[in-house]
Order: C-alpha cells, then structure tokens, then sequence
C-alpha cells in the first residue's frame, strides 16, 4: 500500500463531525479507492471543550488551525467552519503550503472566489467545492464537467433547505415561522445565524455560485438579487393554497439578451407561488431540486437532500476521493472556467407573473379603477377575483408577465389610491401560464 494521504479537518460542527465520522466508518473503501489510506492530521476547531456529535482523540483537536494547514505533510484541507475569515486565510495558505482544498463554504467562495481560484491555480493544486451548493445533489460537477460541451440557458431550483423546511412545515401543518425555523435549527439544516438562510443570502451565494459555473462568468453574491422569507405570511401560504399553488423561495440565474443584443446573466433568489403541479412544489422539507435547462440536452433536474451534516459529508468526501487521487498522480481536475466577461442585468428588466392582494374599499367601480391602475403601467391582469365584503373585501390579482420595474410603479400607484387601504401582498408567480 502506498504511504498514507494526511487530512487536516477544519470545523467539527454538523458537518466537520460527519466527515470525520466517515472518514472513519469509510476507511477501507476510501484507501481502495483513493490507492491509499487516508490518515487525520489533525481537527481544528474554536473551542476544545464544546460538544462533539463524534469523538476525535485529544491529541488530533486543535484551536491552531494556522498552524495546521501550515503542516508541509498535510495533503488535503477540509475546510468546513465557514463564513470569510479565518476561512479564506486558511484556504489561501494551505495552498501555499501544498495542500489541495475541499471546502463547503458558499459564502466565502460567492464573495471572493475569484482569489482562492486564482491561489489554487497558482499552487497547482486543485479547489473542489461540490457541498457548497445544495448538500448532497451532485450539481457543480455536472455543470463544470458534464455539460461542459453544451451551453446552458436557464437554472432554477429550491437551493437552501432551512428555507423549505419552514415554507413546506407552514403549508402542511400550519406552523409558524418561528416553530418551524427552531426545528431546523435542531436538525443543523439551519446556519449557525438563521439570518443567511431566512434572509435569502444563503441561497443568493448558491445562485452565484451555480450562474458562474453555468454560464462561464464571474458571478457573485453581489449580482444576485435577493429576497428572503421573512415576509411571506400565514397569509401568503394560504392564498398560494387558495390558487393550488405552493410558496417556495426560488434562485433562478438566466442567460439572456441585453439592449445592446448582447448575451448577459439575470441572477435572482426571491419566494415565489408555484402551481402544485409543478415539479418543485412536492420538494418537501430540506429537500432541494436544481432544474437545469441547456441548449443540446433539454431539460435536467437534480433532487436530493440539500442541507444537514451527514448529507453534506457525503459531498465533501467525494471532493476528497478526487483531489486525493489527483494529488497523489501530481495532476489536477478541472479548474475555474471564467472566460465569458456577461454583463449582470438589472431586477427591473426580470418579466415574471405576480400575484397582488389589496385590501379595498367594497363599493361599485373599485374592480375597474384597480384594473386601470394596472394598464395604465402595461402590466395586463391574466386574473382577478374579490374575496370577503365590507371591511373585509379584498382583489387578488394574478397579472400577465411583466417587469419588475413596471409591476413596482403599479403597486406604487395602489398605494396612492383613496379606494386602496392596503396592498397586503405582493410576490411573484413562476410555471408556466394558463
Ligand atoms: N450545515 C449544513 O447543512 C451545511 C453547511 N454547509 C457549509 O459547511 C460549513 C460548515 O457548516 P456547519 O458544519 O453547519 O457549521 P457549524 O457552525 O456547525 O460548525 C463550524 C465549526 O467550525 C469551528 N470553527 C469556527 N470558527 C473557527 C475558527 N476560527 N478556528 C477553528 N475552528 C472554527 C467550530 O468550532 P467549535 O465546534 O469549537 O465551535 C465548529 O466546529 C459552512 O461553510 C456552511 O455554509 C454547506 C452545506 C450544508
Ligand atoms: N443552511 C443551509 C445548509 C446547506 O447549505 C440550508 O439550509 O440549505
């Protein structure tokens, strides 16, 4: 058997624990496969008292992870603490010191992506990342490597699971945000600050990260436009209910043409009501689905747990398997694939459906001045209904595709109208129009 291959761990939360439990319960299989053992070189974490899901010897935890990615007998780093520092220092300089990298840290690589790419060419060592989008799914390797004689269009997709816990948990059961953000919180699908998966940043990285890939382009998590969750209401679900539609949050990256006629990258994360015929609306739980739409292959989805410990590992030691082989043949994978410079288009231009609850006075004429309002910003009404009477009548209108500049004038315009005591909702609606 040949010498062993080191592997330094940094984190040994929900999934740092997982890896370096397979590392262990997988040692057979993955000394086969890699042509051999994989040896721990040590476990970097903050605190060397905190609660571990898996038992690393003393002598292997460590709170100097500088130290450790520094080790010149360290093959592989494992980087799985997160957020930009000290993440990127240490990914940086284990590249520098040798080492290839696995890491599964989105927010560090849709913010600056373009300095690690540029420290593992210059190192000639490989950077995988496929935990880094959507848990388990295998989806950046058949974007980088499967599809890479083909030109993709369109990916959209349910990319953070948090999110679909608490949207398919008020759906199906009734339970408050709140409730049901704990829960995932308890079963690690949630980061260690719920704000980046609540708020959309979580899956804003995801999109960058997925557009950048699919579309040859340096996209980041700046470009993206990014909507969370913490405005859908009881409400909203029970009127998506109402049109046998579903609320998910959606990351949705396109390539499109720009005024000049020239192709360019719409990137966007916000919620939107899908029919419940479509096949992300039974995407249940912290399950997550990537539609992929390419010229040559048509269309591509990918399925599978998109968040918690066990399942992320899963990802990250398949990146190990590969870089290890690449590093003990002294080659490396395929790299950054950047060379297309797309311009990013702004929201305004995005044209979807959207779906608009306003709270009205209930006298004769309020249906026409409201459709009026509309056309008067080219946004045509596909439907509208009144629900309730009195103090509590209400239109809820489902509008054609329009921009989203035109769809924010017109709502601009309710607001500004006697009859119009509140416009309760507005989110946009995906599917195809009936
Ligand atoms: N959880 C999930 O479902 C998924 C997570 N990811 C990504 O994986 C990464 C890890 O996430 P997760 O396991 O959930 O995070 P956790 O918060 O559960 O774990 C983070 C770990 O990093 C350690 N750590 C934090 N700061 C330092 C530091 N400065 N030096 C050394 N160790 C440090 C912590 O140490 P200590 O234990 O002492 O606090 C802890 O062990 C993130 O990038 C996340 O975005 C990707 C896909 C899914
Ligand atoms: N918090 C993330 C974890 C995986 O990326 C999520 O909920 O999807």
């Amino acid at each position: 058997m040949n010498s062993p291959l080191k592997v330094a761990v940094l984190g040994c939360g929900s999934v740092g624990s997982q890896v370096v439990r397979l590392l262990r319960e997988q040692a057979d299989d993955l000394a086969a496969r890699i042509g051999a053992p994989v040896e721990l070189a040590g476990v970097a974490v903050r605190r060397l008292d905190g609660a571990r899901e898996v038992e690393v010897p003393a002598e292997l935890l460590t709170t100097d992870a500088a130290a450790l990615v520094a080790r010149d007998d360290v093959d592989v780093v494992i980087e799985v603490i997160g957020g930009i520092e000290p993440a990127r220092s240490l990914i940086l300089s284990a590249l520098e010191h040798g080492a290839s990298v696995v890491t599964a840290n989105k927010a560090l690589l849709a913010e600056d992506g373009a300095t690690l790419f540029e420290a593992a060419e210059k190192a000639g060592r490989d950077l995988y990342y496929e935990a880094a989008v959507a848990g388990a799914i295998p989806i950046l390797r058949p974007l980088r490597e499967s599809l890479a004689g083909d030109k993709v269009t369109r990916v959209l997709g349910i990319v953070n699971g948090t999110t679909n816990f608490i949207l398919d948990k008020m759906d199906t059961s009734g339970a408050g945000f709140g409730d049901a953000l704990e829960e995932a919180q308890a079963l690690g699908y949630a980061e260690a600050d719920p704000t980046a998966d609540v708020e959309g940043f979580d899956a804003a990285a995801k999109a960058a990260i997925l557009a950048s890939l699919a579309f040859h382009s340096r996209v980041t998590a700046n470009d993206v436009h990014r909507e969370g969750i913490t405005e859908v209401s009881a409400g909203d679900v029970r009127s998506a209910r109402d049109m046998d539609s579903v609320v998910k949050l959606l990351a949705i990256a396109e390539l499109r043409t720009d005024d000049q006629g020239e192709e360019a990258v719409s990137v966007r994360v916000h919620p939107a009501m899908i029919p419940r015929s479509h096949p992300l609306a039974s995407v249940r739980e912290a399950y997550n689905a990537v539609f992929v739409e390419s010229e040559a292959a048509g269309q591509l989805m990918f399925y599978g747990p998109g968040a918690g410990g066990s399942p992320t590992a899963s990802a990250v030691l398949g990146d190990l398997v590969t870089v290890a082989r690449n590093h003990r043949q002294g080659t490396r994978g395929v790299g950054e694939s950047a060379y297309a410079d797309r311009a990013v288009l702004p929201m305004g231009e995005t044209r979807t459906r959207y779906h608009v609850a306003i709270d009205v006075d209930d006298k004769a004429g309020v249906l026409a001045a409201v459709a009026l309002a509309f056309a008067e910003h080219g946004v045509s009404i596909q439907t509208v209904r009144q629900e309730g009477r009195g103090d509590d009548a209400q239109l809820v209108v489902v509008s054609h595709e329009a921009t989203d500049a035109a769809l924010a004038a017109t709502v601009d315009h309710l607001r500004g109208m006697d009859i119009v005591r509140e416009v309760t909702s507005v989110m946009r609606v995906e599917g195809t129009e009936e």
